[in-house]
Formats: C-alpha cells, sequence, structure tokens
C-alpha cells in the first residue's frame, strides 16, 4: 500500500520550459545587483559564506563569487547556495504577479484525488524548499501548499544519491515500499528504487528508451492503489 508520494517539480508537475526560460533567466539577470545589495545582509551573508566553503576558497571576494555563481547557472549545477540565491530572487517575481508557478493540467486533480484517499504528499526538488513554496503557493491554479505535508531539497542529499532517499523515508517515518517517487528524471529513479522506494517515471517529452521504470504521460495515469504490496 502507498502511503506516501514524493514528488519532482521541473519535468513532473511542472514544464521544464517555465524553469528554464522563465524562472532561470529572472534570477541571472538581478543577481549582480542582488549580491550588490544584499550580499552584507542576512540570509545572503550567510548563504555566501556556505558557498566559499562549497568552493574551499574562503578569501573569494563577492565578484569572485559572481563569476562562480554564473558558471554554476551555465552548467545548471544544483549547489545549495546557488539554489538558495534563486528562490530568493524569484520571491519577487511571483509577489509581483511576473510570472505564476507553471503547473500541468493533470496535477491539481490527482494530487486532490491521492490526498482525499489519505495518501501524504511531498515534494523533492533541487529547487531551495523556500522556491518550491512558492511555485506552489502562487501556482497556475493558485496556492496549492495545503497539499503538501513537507518539503525537500539538497540539504536532504542529491537527487541522484541514493542516501538522499534513504534520509527522505527515515523522515517520513514510512517503509521505503511504501513511498512513491515521481521523477522525470531515470537516473533521479535509479537511485530512489536503489533505497526501496516505488518509482514511476514522468514522460512529457521525448521517450526515454535508457529507462527501465514504469512510464506514464501524466498523473491521470497514475493509480497508488494499484500498486502491489
Ligand atoms: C523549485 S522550482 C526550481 C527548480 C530548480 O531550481 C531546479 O534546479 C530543478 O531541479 P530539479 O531537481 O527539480 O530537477
Ligand atoms: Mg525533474
Amino acid at each position: 500500500m502507498i502511503r506516501a508520494i514524493v514528488t519532482d517539480i521541473e519535468g513532473t508537475t511542472s514544464d521544464i520550459r517555465f524553469v528554464h526560460n522563465v524562472l532561470f533567466p529572472y534570477a541571472r539577470e538581478r543577481l549582480p545587483a542582488f549580491l550588490n545589495a544584499q550580499q552584507y545582509i542576512e540570509p545572503v551573508k550567510t548563504i555566501l559564506d556556505n558557498l566559499r566553503e562549497e568552493i574551499a576558497q574562503p578569501e573569494a571576494t563577492t565578484a569572485d563569487l559572481l563569476d562562480t555563481l554564473v558558471q554554476f547557472m551555465d552548467e545548471d549545477r544544483k549547489s545549495t547556495p546557488l539554489k538558495a540565491l534563486q528562490g530568493i530572487i524569484w520571491r519577487d517575481g511571483y509577489v509581483n504577479g511576473d510570472f505564476t508557478g507553471h503547473l500541468y493540467p493533470d496535477v491539481l486533480p490527482a494530487l486532490e484525488k491521492w490526498k482525499a484517499k489519505g495518501i501524504d504528499l511531498y515534494v523533492y526538488s533541487s529547487g531551495s524548499v523556500a522556491a518550491q513554496k512558492l511555485l506552489f503557493g502562487y501556482s497556475d491554479e493558485g496556492d496549492i501548499t495545503h497539499l503538501f505535508s513537507g518539503y525537500f531539497d539538497t540539504l536532504v542529499g542529491a537527487k541522484r544519491e541514493v542516501q538522499s532517499y534513504r534520509n527522505i523515508a527515515e523522515q517520513l517515518g514510512v517503509p521505503p515500499g511504501q513511498i512513491l517517487f515521481l521523477s522525470d528524471i531515470h537516473q533521479e529513479l535509479d537511485a530512489a528504487a536503489q533505497a526501496g522506494l516505488r518509482t514511476i517515471q514522468l514522460i512529457r517529452g521525448d521517450h526515454d528508451a535508457a529507462s527501465h521504470h514504469h512510464q506514464v504521460p501524466s498523473f491521470d495515469h497514475i493509480k497508488p492503489e494499484q500498486i502491489p504490496s
């Protein structure tokens, strides 16, 4: 019996183009002025110190760190300090109505149905927990954060690491075999499956021939009650 569902965001609940063509450029354009204004103010001061630690350059200037962050954005590096800074910058965009968090139309009805059946819902994304709450708090369908019982980001570990899913299961207090993880990336699903979680892959675009996971085109096709124990 599935007792908890953990969902990825990018490519799973939300279009990858929203993240890459709207969110990422919004943060990239504002990052230099943002760092200039906020570098000595919390929480940015601590986030920058965490970045210095991550790159093992304790003496790095803010200009050095900006270069590093630009390189990380070019590489789509899932660096925790970068993700924290992006999340803070995105807040203005959501609050000012510059954009809303994209949701595929099949997502909200399915989440509501699963929740009504007593399944607890969680999010796991490389985007910071603050950024996840913004996306679902200012979504195309309004504030849907009441549906989620918790959020996980890279502080629990990287998404392709088996230990991250063990950590999530431990924090949920649910046996791994009763947790269903939804993602579009088979390497993330491989790690989750190795930790004992059940997996389903969302194929929102191109077929993934290298995957061994059950594949569906949308949340409509997911029937947690039919997953055998
Ligand atoms: C919270 S939406 C932004 C997601 C994000 O920043 C990102 O890098 C996507 O990573 P994911 O692990 O969800 O593919
Ligand atoms: Mg994804």
